[in-house]
């Protein structure tokens, strides 16, 4: 099949050729740049010279129609306009936050900007892989996840969906490297300043609240709010979350380990570690994979759980890849088994 990059110049964008470069039911790959047409990916990327060789083209609504799925890998407010200008005549997997929260006005709260229209946000499906599968199946707009919620909601989904967890009480604190900020020089991620550091940031103002939130409701059919707080560490790649909640009474164990157990049985991304085994962020790197370790106190009856993937890969353009699976009727895996680079 023939697929659309748009936004390939970036980190996302970069991370979906090395990976569908490789996937046994790709043809063909065509990329689209909305400041470099005529430049090629080459010039971008070095790494890439006599292996990838594809030129960047101008983005154009009616060449986008003709393939058959179409990657946003762009800021906030691409997708949604050009979205609007495809749907129907090709399948959109969006890989920005456009399309994730359902209530307009909740995205123009935190995100500051206009949201799509309410019949894209009704349209899109949210694909977080590992739960949403039949809904995926049957979309042509895919909205991925994004890198923290995608960490933290694989390592609370089975809690919530028991009810074994207080989710009134749910603090999730997070770690990301900076490839989570994409390509551009900013201050923020720049060498002197992330060397040898470690930041906290967006503390309670973070957009990616409100999309955990709007699935862990969804789950737990109520309402509720979290405390997110991310952190960026001088990684390249990389997300733990660590997440703590009160366990509820009469939850064991036993059955807290089972419920991980049953939830994750049958999904090849998800590997447990189990009672007091704790996955490193290295664990994972350059794979599709997440690795999810938990403890409970038995002093404050509270439960740590800690989750980690590799933010350019299961946290945005692995996922994407592996929802386009699901959409196209492949194999869940195609194009994503691979063993992490390590060390
Ligand atoms: N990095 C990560 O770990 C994750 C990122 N995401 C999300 O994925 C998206 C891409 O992220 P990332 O690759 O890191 O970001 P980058 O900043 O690295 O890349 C974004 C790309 O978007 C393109 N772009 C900029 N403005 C426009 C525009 N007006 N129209 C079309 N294209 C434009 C640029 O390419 P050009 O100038 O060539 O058009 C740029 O290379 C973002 O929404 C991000 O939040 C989601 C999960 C994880
Ligand atoms: C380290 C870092 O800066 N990370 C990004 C999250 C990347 C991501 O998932 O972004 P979207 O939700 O926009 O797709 C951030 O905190 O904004």
């Amino acid at each position: 099949m023939k697929v659309a990059i748009v936004g390939a110049t970036g980190y996302g964008g970069v991370e979906l050729i090395r990976l569908l470069y490789h996937h046994p039911h790709i043809d063909e790959i065509s990329v689209f740049s909305s400041s470099q047409e005529g430049k090629s990916m080459v010039d971008n990327y070095s790494h890439f010279i006599e292996i990838v060789d594809l030129t960047l083209e101008k983005i154009d609504a009616e060449r986008l129609k003709t393939f058959d799925a179409v990657f946003f890998s762009t800021p906030p407010g691409v997708s949604s306009e050009w979205t609007e200008k495809i749907a129907g005549e090709t399948k959109v997997i969006d890989l920005s936050g456009d399309l994730r929260l359902k209530d307009g006005d909740v995205y123009e709260k935190w995100y500051g900007r206009e949201s799509a229209s309410e019949a894209l946000l009704t349209q899109a499906v949210y694909g977080l892989s590992e739960w949403h599968e039949e809904e995926i199946k049957h979309t042509s707009i895919l909205s991925n996840p994004g890198c923290y919620p995608t960490a933290a909601l694989l390592g609370l989904a089975p809690l919530v969906q028991a009810n074994a967890i207080d989710t009134n009480h749910i603090i999730i604190d997070a770690k990301s490297g900076t490839t989570g900020a994409g390509r551009s020089l900013s201050p923020i991620t720049h060498f002197s300043e992330m060397n040898d550091n470690f930041k906290i940031y967006k503390v309670n103002e973070h957009k990616h609240t409100p999309e955990i939130e709007q699935q862990l409701m969804a789950w737990g059919e109520k309402e509720l709010t979290i405390t997110f707080t991310p952190h960026l560490v001088p990684m390249t790649r990389g997300i733990m979350a660590t997440m703590y909640a009160p366990v509820q009474d009469g939850w064991t164990k036993e059955q807290i380990k089972a419920l991980y157990e049953k939830a994750y049985a049958h999904k090849p991304f998800v590997r447990l570690r189990g009672e007091g085994a704790f996955p490193f962020t290295k664990e994972v790197y350059g794979t599709n994979y997440c690795d999810i370790g938990w403890s409970i106190d038995d002093r404050t009856n509270r439960i740590t759980i800690v989750s980690v993937i590799d933010n350019l890969v299961k946290g945005a353009s692995g996922q994407a890849i592996q929802n386009m699976n699901f959409m196209f009727g492949f194999e869940e895996t195609a194009g994503l088994n691979m063993v992490p680079v390590y060390p």
